[in-house]
């Protein structure tokens, strides 16, 4: 048995990136980038206003209350550039470019109007209203990182850098393998006798594409060793990476490990020490990376959390600790001593603190949906009360 650190030690080894491919940015959401983006143009583009009103030089406003002869009017887009000359004003709206001739620009609220004449009455501001140009960025700046993920926010730093297209990692692709006699789809289940609904593998695949997976498909087999090694053999074509939730353990029926055959699968790890989810193993096969998650639904959720999300974020080109930033947080209830294994506490927010669900029985399905982070305790602490700091993990 190896320790959660020494686990994910072995598969930072091997979640490298798979290669990379230049796509669309409009089809770039989620997808992490394979070389910086960097920016195409300044931005602004010139000194624009950051507000409605009037631009003038300061100077014209030195004795008040004055009138400025609005001369011109400035929109966003527009492209030729005004000149103010002496006893004159412009019309400028927000994102118009600044005239020559005027440092700032004074809000409309502030201005009285008569005709072609602005009546300025009101003290100067101390903001100019004025965003310089290349304030927000200079051509050639580096706006997003290699490795860099395409959320929503970072979509537009990569548009305002003016990139049409953009170079990302290939999605590691995965498929799913659950074993077990007793598994059916969701809604068939009741049917018959002796099935139980396939719990797992809708939310592995969920979390495996939140994680930047590319999920080729999900399939059941029984625990029959001829039909897994079958199946498991097609469902490696084609897939960077198969995970089978499952038959991990010692039961008579558990094949995850032996459908590959002795020579089949290169172990790289096998029991971890941890509660729950000790029967993961991580392994290769034909090539292939090949993950096994225990089929106790909250172990399989937690050990795909631990294991499954860094490797497909390092696959996918991220750094794969970065799947497992621990943050302190304090402790709203107190929590059980640990026994010989490190444990991942189920636990839910609760204000500020955290506190763990009441049921942390390694098969819990329905309250598996409440626990929204893991609390990580360290094997053989001792119990730890209400206020005590702890490492956590959203879930
Ligand atoms: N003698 C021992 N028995 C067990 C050990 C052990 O060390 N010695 N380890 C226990 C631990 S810890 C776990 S976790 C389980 C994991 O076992 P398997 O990975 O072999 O899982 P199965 O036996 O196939 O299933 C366990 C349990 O989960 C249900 N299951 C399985 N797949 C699904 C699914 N897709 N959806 C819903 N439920 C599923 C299955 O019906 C069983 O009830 O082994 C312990 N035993
Ligand atoms: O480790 Mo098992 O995952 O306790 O239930």
């Amino acid at each position: 048995m190896i320790s959660f650190d020494e686990a994910v030690a072995v598969l930072a080894e091997v979640a490298r990136p798979l290669g990379s491919e230049r796509i669309p940015l409009a089809k770039a959401h989620g997808r992490v980038l394979a070389e910086p983006v960097t920016a195409a143009l300044d931005s602004p583009r010139r000194d624009v206003s950051a507000m409605d009103g009037y631009a003038v030089a300061s100077a014209e406003l030195a004795n008040l209350p004055t009138r400025l002869r609005v001369a011109k009017a400035v929109f966003a887009g527009d492209n030729t550039i005004p000149r103010l000359t002496a006893g004159e004003c412009a019309r400028i709206f927000t994102g118009g470019a600044v005239p020559d001739g005027a440092d700032r620009v004074v809000v409309q609220e502030a201005v009285g109007r008569d005709g072609d004449w602005a009546i300025f009455n009101a003290p100067l501001s101390p903001a100019t209203h004025i965003r310089k140009q290349g304030f927000d960025f200079r051509t050639g700046d580096t706006l997003l990182e290699a490795g860099d993920r395409l959320h929503a926010r970072a979509l537009v730093s990569a548009a305002a850098a003016d990139q049409a297209e953009v170079s990302v990692f290939r999605r590691p692709r995965f498929a799913i393998l659950g074993t077990g006699d007793e598994l059916a789809e969701p809604g068939s289940a009741r049917a018959s006798g002796g099935t139980i609904p396939d719990s797992i593998s809708l939310a592995v695949e969920a979390l495996g594409r939140d994680w930047g997976g590319e999920c080729l498909g999900r399939r059941l087999a029984p625990d029959q060793l001829a039909e897994l090694q079958r199946l498991g053999g097609e469902l490696l074509q084609g897939v960077d990476l198969l995970v089978v939730t499952g038959g991990a353990s010692v039961g008579e029926r558990d094949f995850a490990k032996t459908m590959f055959g002795p020579e089949g699968l290169d172990l790289l790890f096998s029991k971890v020490a941890i509660k729950p989810g000790k029967p993961a193993w991580l392994g290769r096969a034909s090539g292939r990376l090949v993950l096994g998650l225990p089929g106790n639904p909250t172990s399989a959720m937690v050990t795909a959390r631990l294991f499954l999300a860094p490797l497909l974020a390092g696959l996918g080109g991220r750094d794969s600790a970065a799947a497992l930033d621990f943050r302190s947080a304090l402790l709203d209830q107190p929590v059980a001593a640990e026994g010989d294994r490190e444990s991942f506490v189920r636990a839910r927010w609760v204000g500020e603190r955290v506190a763990a669900i009441g049921n942390q029985d390694s098969g819990v399905q329905g309250a598996l949906a409440s626990a929204d982070l893991l609390i990580r305790r360290p094997a053989a602490s001792a119990a730890a009360q209400s206020g005590d700091k702890v490492s956590v993990l959203p879930f």
